[in-house]
């Protein structure tokens, strides 16, 4: 069975759409893949998927083994930098043309989500995160359902549920909570995306919405707030054209200086330029918000597989 030698189950999800979802699945796979962890990406947003173009392998075509699909690989382990293997599936792999519009009914999608947690070839990972479409659907329930049956409880950590400070407001990420009460998994923790603005001439981070209602509603709920993600103008940069985030001189996040880019020079005094995704992404104001995030996702998940 595909997901057998899988350690830890995340599901990642959004009461809206356009929240930030893919983007912190993304940020959540670079950040544990740069703490070693061996981390696969299984994009189910099967309307909208996303994720290639995140990591810059849109134009990739999945192949098929004898054990089922084999994900696309984004970068290997690499024991020299202590960095961890990333791979990724998505249907936007299986489609025929880059933007082709999947116009399918209930069932189909139903189908594909369950095909997608059976027949993917993962071999041994650390953490699988799942992508899922925004709201709570067919798709949702079929995803909970096969879930709950194909994996062991140790293996399902939960979900991080995403929202924005507007989508606080509206009744969407609380039917979000409501649905994984309602289906039994667990919540790892809120995220609230877009809180604020980093200015990319001072960077000083202004909220532009009001901030701190995700906060409110992960007490309401009982579950960890996991902490709040500005925009960062840099962050659209890297995943638009792939070039290094760079900050105004002396700018820190967390006490940590990221204006300095954390490549050294190397023996000649050129910078080192790196051609991975990961690397450059070490460079962002958001890796070590990420940072943070990430091991509370690990704790959690090491503590569900403990009980
Ligand atoms: N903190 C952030 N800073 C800068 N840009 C961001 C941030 N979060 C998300 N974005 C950008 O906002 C856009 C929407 O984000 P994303 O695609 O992750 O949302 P989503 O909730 O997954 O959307 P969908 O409903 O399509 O699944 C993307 O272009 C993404 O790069
Ligand atoms: S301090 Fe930064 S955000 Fe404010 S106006 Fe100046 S450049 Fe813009």
């Amino acid at each position: 069975m595909s997901l057998s030698k899988i350690k830890h189950i995340v599901l990642v999800l959004s009461g809206k759409g356009g929240v930030g979802k893919s983007s912190v699945t993304t940020q959540l796979a670079l950040s544990l893949s740069l703490a070693g962890h061996s981390v696969g990406v299984l994009d189910v947003d099967l309307t909208g998927p996303s994720i290639p173009r995140m990591f810059g392998i849109e134009d990739a075509k999945v192949t098929q083994a004898p054990g089922g699909w084999l994900p696309i690989t984004v970068h290997d382990a690499d024991s020299a930098t202590g960095i961890g293997s990333l791979r990724v599936m998505s249907l936007g792999f299986l489609l025929p043309r880059r933007g082709d519009a999947v116009v399918w009914r209930g069932p189909k999608k139903t189908a594909m989500v369950r095909q997608f947690l059976s027949d993917v070839f993962w071999d041994e990972l650390d953490f699988l995160l799942i992508d899922t479409p925004p709201g709570t659907s067919d798709e949702h329930i079929s995803l909970a359902e096969t879930l709950l049956q194909k994996a062991r409880p140790d293996q399902l950590a939960g979900a991080v549920v995403v929202t924005t400070p507007q989508a606080v407001a509206t009744a969407d990420v609380r039917k979000e909570l409501n649905f994984c009460t309602k289906t039994g998994i667990k919540v790892i923790g809120v995220i609230e995306n877009m809180s604020g603005f980093i200015c990319p001439n001072c960077s000083e981070c202004t909220n532009i919405f009001m901030s701190g209602g995700g906060e409110v509603m992960a007490n309401d709920f009982g579950v960890c707030f996991l902490g709040r993600v500005p925009i960062d103008p840099q962050f659209l940069v890297l995943i638009e054209t792939g070039k290094t985030p760079r900050y105004p001189e002396g700018t820190e996040v967390n006490g940590q200086d990221i204006s300095t880019p954390a490549q050294e020079p190397d023996a000649d005094g050129a910078v080192k330029e790196t051609v991975l995704l990961v690397h450059k992404y070490q460079d962002c104001s958001l890796a070590p918000i990420f940072k943070t995030m990430t091991a509370d996702v690990i704790s959690a998940a090491q503590q569900t597989s403990r009980s």
